[in-house]
């Protein structure tokens, strides 16, 4: 059996598959100890973990301290890794939630990443609503089967130049999908963790599922530092669960810059008045309640004939360039 000394040199040579650089260099050893009886304890911080690179890295460690240095057991924990490799550009999140269905969600996922495009950032989408997966039809992408690279990492599709990753790409057509908390969770860590984005993405933007519940607090896991951007209409009941899903995401952590109103008003082009259809007040008592900014108020219409997003030179085009540029300064 080997001595501590050269069990922890022969650990940190290891290489963390996500950074390309060994244990040692990411500071990825959090702790380790050797019991009475000789079976190996290590904590490590690894760049993937929960997904396939951390079942591989796991053989190869286990292979390693039992077959090479002679120790009886191991035992492995991964937390995510903190390392900021100062080398690549590093990818800002911004998960989009809202407490109900039907909000504009997706609608405002798809439109901030065209407007954030528009203002030149590359940007890409994790479409986790899977439920209402609607973001490759919004785009209009082109769904055929996924390319790979050769790390197995999936390369999203393209539709209006915006990378896309949903699960629409994994399901049969037109078949409903009845999945629970655990395989949500399991289908997230290879978003997070498994897919090429282009070398010059800026944002990410996470259409996340309605309510509350376990994916805010799965992509706390995988992805500590996402930012939240909560959707509501004017209406009270759709304001009281988006508060609900605002504080929820504040609780573990995130950090919510601003809350979205969709479908505010109506703008009358006979009067030029605006009609507040489904009621008023709503964007601002979230924001109030959360201690955020209301940083839109976004119009009921449709995009101009034949497009499915809205063009810079409309009226709701000009709004979401706005907040567009908001959520860069917020993101910066
Ligand atoms: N500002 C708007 N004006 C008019 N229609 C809108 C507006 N925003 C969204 N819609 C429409 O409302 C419907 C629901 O929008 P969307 O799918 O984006 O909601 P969602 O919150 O993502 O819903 P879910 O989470 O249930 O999938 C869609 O038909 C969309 O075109």
């Amino acid at each position: 059996m080997a001595t501590y000394d050269e069990l922890r040199s022969r650990i940190e040579t290891l290489v963390d598959p996500g950074f390309k650089k060994t244990l040692k260099e990411v500071d990825g050893i959090k702790k380790l100890t050797v019991g009475p009886t000789g079976v190996v304890e290590v904590e490590l911080y690894f760049s993937k973990p929960g997904g396939p690179e951390e079942q591989k890295f796991k053989i190869d460690l286990i292979k390693l301290v039992k077959i090479e240095l002679g120790f009886p057991g191991i035992k492995v924990i991964f937390s995510k890794s903190e390392y900021v490799d100062q080398d690549v550009k590093q990818i800002k999140y911004l998960g989009i939630a809202s407490g109900k269905g039907g909000v504009g969600k997706s609608t405002v996922t798809a439109n901030l990443a065209v407007a954030l495009t528009r203002l030149g950032k590359k940007v890409g989408i994790i479409d986790a609503d899977i439920y209402g997966a609607s973001i490759p039809q919004i785009l209009k992408v082109d769904i055929k089967p996924l390319g790979g690279t050769e790390d197995d990492l999936m390369i999203p599709l393209i539709g209006e130049g915006i990378e896309v990753i949903s699960t629409e790409f994994f399901m049969p057509r037109d078949k409903p999908i009845m999945w629970r908390g655990p395989m949500l969770g399991k289908m997230l860590s290879h978003y997070f963790g498994g897919v090429k984005w282009a070398d010059d993405t800026d944002y990410v933007l996470i259409d996340l599922p309605p309510g509350t519940g376990d994916v805010a607090l799965d992509i706390n896991k995988f992805a500590q530092h996402t930012k939240m951007l909560i959707v509501t209409t004017p209406h009270p009941n759709a304001a009281h669960v988006a508060v609900k899903a605002g504080l929820g995401a504040q609780q573990i952590g995130h950090d919510v810059v601003g809350v979205v109103e969709n479908m505010s008003y109506f703008l009358n082009s006979c009067s030029n008045k605006r009609e507040y259809i489904f009621g008023s007040g709503g964007g601002n008592s979230v924001a109030n309640t959360l201690g955020v900014q209301l940083l839109s108020q976004i119009p009921i219409g449709q995009p101009t004939e034949g497009k499915y997003v809205y063009q810079k030179n409309e009226p709701a085009g000009i709004i979401y360039d706005n907040l567009a540029s908001q959520v860069i300064d917020l993101l910066d």
